[in-house]
């Protein structure tokens, strides 16, 4: 919803290395996958070390284990800090794979495979107007995932889904209106990250994650983990058929995977399962004006080509509430450009 109005550049050499940075952009990708991927910021986390002593770690080259804490010390995501050493910067240790916010499995899952492949294709997704999953995996994302073959992929996928939550959990907390609610069923919410959170700043929320059956598990687990399985439970199911009946209905960048026609069929039925009085939170990212740097247009790019979704304006998210018997309310920053928008059913 807010954004800074892009500026154009007019020396031609600044546009040049500006153009040949944007095109270099799926390296810069590949280079943050293999950061992750060989653990280079788990091995750096307790103190500067040289390439030699990273690649004995990890077990790999020691001449491109330089190269790469090199490429990846240029990026930012490195210190040098002399004699062959390199640390961690603060971007770089949103890597870590123990941090609150690890943003590591959304690294491996922006260059695995399922998103990867898709993208080879993206030209023909513009042209036809298609997600180009179909083509490129021979599925769509959601059922790829639910392949036994994929499961590690599909664990990863949800993980991955909780950074991304972690980003903005604080801002739900504070901003939910609980008023009256007992009971929330966060619908498609992958590990459950959002709905626990709410659990664990209200003790007399219980909680639900609908979810497809491979992905409900993770859930299962993390409520144990953080001791919540007391008020928690997962339900495996598909929420074009049904969902579950709550208080409190939270749908955390779900829509987003979604054309219009399906993100409908969602909001019909968490408004059919609402009943009278029914609430909803929708938490998205919301589309800025057309002509501002705005990271959810870009997002909108990997929804067409990945999921065959796409991202939203506000009007055309109120015209898809409208549609399905919800009206929105307040609606607020949660932080990560996502906002919550509060539904009443009508
Ligand atoms: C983009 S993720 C969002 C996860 C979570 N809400 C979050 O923001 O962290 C979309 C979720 O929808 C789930 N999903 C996809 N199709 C579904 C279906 N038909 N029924 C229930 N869940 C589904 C996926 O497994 C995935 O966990």
């Amino acid at each position: 919803m807010t954004g800074t109005t892009v500026t154009q550049a007019t020396d031609p050499a600044a546009d040049a290395a500006s153009l040949l940075n944007l095109i270099a952009g799926g390296a810069m990708t590949q280079i943050v996958h293999a950061v992750a991927a060989l653990n280079i910021a788990d091995h750096l986390a307790g103190e500067p070390r040289t390439a030699k002593e990273v690649a004995a770690r990890e077990g790999s080259n020691e001449r491109t284990t330089f190269r790469l804490m090199r490429a990846a010390a240029s990026l930012g995501l490195l210190s040098y800090e002399g004699e062959g050493r390199f640390g961690l910067t603060g971007m770089g240790g949103l890597l870590r794979s123990d941090t609150p916010v690890s943003l590591r499995p959304m690294a491996l899952v922006q260059a695995a495979p399922s998103h990867w492949q898709p993208w080879g294709l993206f030209p023909e997704a513009v042209r036809k107007g298609e997600s180009q999953a179909g083509k490129a995996l021979g599925a769509d994302i959601f059922d790829y995932y639910a392949r036994p073959e994929n499961a590690e992929m599909a664990r990863i996928f949800s993980e991955a889904m909780g950074g991304m939550s972690a980003m903005v959990t604080q801002g739900v907390v504070a901003g939910a209106d609980l008023e009256g609610v007992s009971t929330v069923v966060d619908v498609g919410g992958a590990d459950g990250h959002l709905v626990l959170a709410l659990m664990e700043a209200r003790p007399e929320l219980r909680g639900q994650v609908l979810d497809l059956p491979h992905a409900v598990e993770g859930a299962v687990e993390e409520a144990a983990r953080r001791g919540l399985s007391d008020r928690f439970s997962g339900a495996a199911g598909d929420f074009f058929a049904e969902v579950p009946t709550a208080d409190l209905h939270v749908l955390k960048t779900v829509l987003h995977d979604w054309d219009d026609d399906r993100a409908l069929r969602i909001l019909r039925n968490c408004r059919a399962a609402a009943g009278e009085g029914g609430r909803a939170l929708v938490v998205e990212m919301v589309l800025a004006e057309v002509g501002t740097s705005d990271f959810a247009t870009i997002s909108d790019m990997a929804m067409l080509c990945v999921t065959g979704g796409v991202e939203r304006d506000l009007d055309e998210f109120d015209a898809l509430f409208a549609a399905a018997g919800w009206s929105r309310g307040r609606t607020y920053p949660v932080g990560g450009g996502h906002f919550g928008m509060e539904l009443r059913a009508v």
